[in-house]
């Protein structure tokens, strides 16, 4: 009889054309059978009778600022946290640690800590900055999965925004490598000049917030992009983008031709302003939280599969930067805490309005796999592939505690929230990671995935 690693017998698999009953065989991590009734010897036999199986998660954006600020969060926490999430790929963001993700140096740096720490496997972003265009094609060349640049501020010295010729510059360069540029699309011109009548007043509610970012701020950046890629023939991703209109623009883009994808986040989509004003600093992030109405057309929007993908955007902190006895709501520090649940988040939406399953593992996996050049051996289950999979019951829920929340602060928006689902185990390259609510790998077996090498066109 043949020799197999892994076998998940039973399940409903999620594959790229709707969901499937099929066992799954798993030799040297990848999947070698996909088949009823698979005969073989196997060192671990799962059951999955009435559960589903997804592709694991590949989120393309999180913060785990390391080296510099582990303190925040780091690849160790982060990793079993995305791992208990269902995700078997995360991108981690050039900013936040110290130093940023701006030249191959801190780039070979962060690989090797990601390498030893890291409980599934990872890519990393190189940053567009003022002053580091020399660094950008040996950052493409040392395997960086993309380029990302800020049109607003940061909130850390160690990565600034980028100006208009610096971002031109940029995006011709970065063109020529045959990569993407990821924008977090808000325009500091328009965002500083509106916090700065805020200070003046005095005014620093949940309400002045949320004017002081408008939906103006993010549709002009990304409009101004939009025109500079023309220019240069430069591949866009729009990040945590959050409001409908800069959909439109988007939209109106993408018809005329132009290589651009998109990214919203499920916290844009379960929450609204309303949870700002209610619970404050930990509801802060960039963009803001939008009302309930707009909630609701980005819900309509993911339906309407006008996003090509979701991220966690897992931007944490230690809560002393968020305390608001310390700080009002435009001085502590914006982010959401909540790499853990991207897959439930969108589950909980497939669930409440229909959507089908494998338009959820098209918007967690196989579209972030297909745009960022791993879709040859990662993002979908298929024989061949890495056998990375979320294990998934629709007979569980799953409330968000501060001891099942993995991240290594527990302040988050999530904490209290009930999913309609549960996740039963995360395998990663045909080991079980995270099974019953515990992360179970011995040790951090992640690898730095790099994008298809012919990816690169110099
Ligand atoms: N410096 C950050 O991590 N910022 C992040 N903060 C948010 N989204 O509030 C982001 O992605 O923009
Ligand atoms: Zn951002
Ligand atoms: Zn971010």
């Amino acid at each position: 009889m043949e020799r197999l690693d892994v076998v998940i017998k039973n399940g409903k698999a999620v594959l790229p054309d709707g969901v499937k009953e099929t066992d799954i065989g798993i030799k040297d991590g990848r999947i070698v059978a996909l088949q009823k009734g698979i005969q073989a010897n196997a060192s671990v036999m799962l059951n999955a009778e009435n559960h589903y199986i997804f592709p694991g998660v590949i989120d393309v954006h999180v913060h785990f600022s390391e080296p510099g600020r582990e303190s925040w969060e780091g690849f160790h926490t982060g990793s079993m946290m995305m791992a208990a999430g269902g995700c078997t790929t995360y991108f981690d963001m050039p900013l936040n640690g110290i130093p940023s993700t701006v030249n191959v140096k801190a780039l070979t740096e962060k690989a090797e800590i990601g390498k030893l720490k890291s409980f599934v496997d990872f890519s990393l972003w190189g940053g567009l900055v003022p002053g580091n265009e020399k660094d950008l094609e040996p950052l493409a060349e040392a395997g960086v999965i993309g380029f990302k640049a800020f049109l607003s501020e940061t909130g850390n010295k160690e990565f600034a925004s980028v100006d208009d010729m610096t971002l031109l510059n940029g995006m011709k360069i970065i063109a020529k490598t045959g990569k993407v540029l990821a924008l977090h699309s808000e325009s500091a011109s328009i965002t500083n000049w509106l916090k700065a009548e805020k200070e003046q007043a005095g005014a620093f509610s949940a309400d002045d917030y949320l004017e002081s970012r408008p939906i103006m701020a993010e549709v002009e950046a990304v409009e101004r992009a939009i025109y500079y890629a023309e220019l240069t023939g430069c591949p866009l991703h729009f990040v945590h983008i959050s409001s409908a209109l800069a959909i439109e623009k988007i939209e109106q883009a993408k018809h005329s031709g132009m290589d651009i994808t998109v990214e919203t986040c499920p916290h844009y989509l379960l929450f609204n302003h309303q949870h700002l004003r209610e619970l404050g600093t930990i509801a802060k992030c960039a963009p803001p939280l939008r009302e309930k109405e707009e909630q609701e057309k980005l819900i309509s929007l993911v339906i309407n599969q006008k996003f090509d993908m979701v991220s966690s955007d897992h931007s944490p902190c230690p809560f002393d930067l968020k305390d608001p006895k310390k700080h009002h709501l435009f001085a502590a520090w914006g982010g959401i805490s909540g790499g853990q649940f991207t897959f439930l988040s969108m589950l909980e939406l497939a669930i409440k309005y229909n959507i089908p399953f494998e338009t959820i593992a098209q918007l967690t996996a196989s579209a972030p796999a297909e745009r960022f050049g791993l879709s040859e051996w990662k993002g979908k289950i298929a024989v061949g592939f890495d056998a990375d999979l979320a294990i998934l019951s629709l007979e569980d829920s799953f409330t968000v505690t501060k001891e099942n929340f993995l991240a290594k602060h527990k302040e988050s928006l999530y904490i209290g929230h009930t999913f309609p689902s549960m996740i039963v185990a995360t395998i990663s390259k045909g080991k079980i990671v995270y099974q019953d609510g515990k992360v179970v790998a011995g040790k951090a077996n992640g690898e730095w995935v790099k994008p298809e090498k012919d990816e690169y066109v110099k």
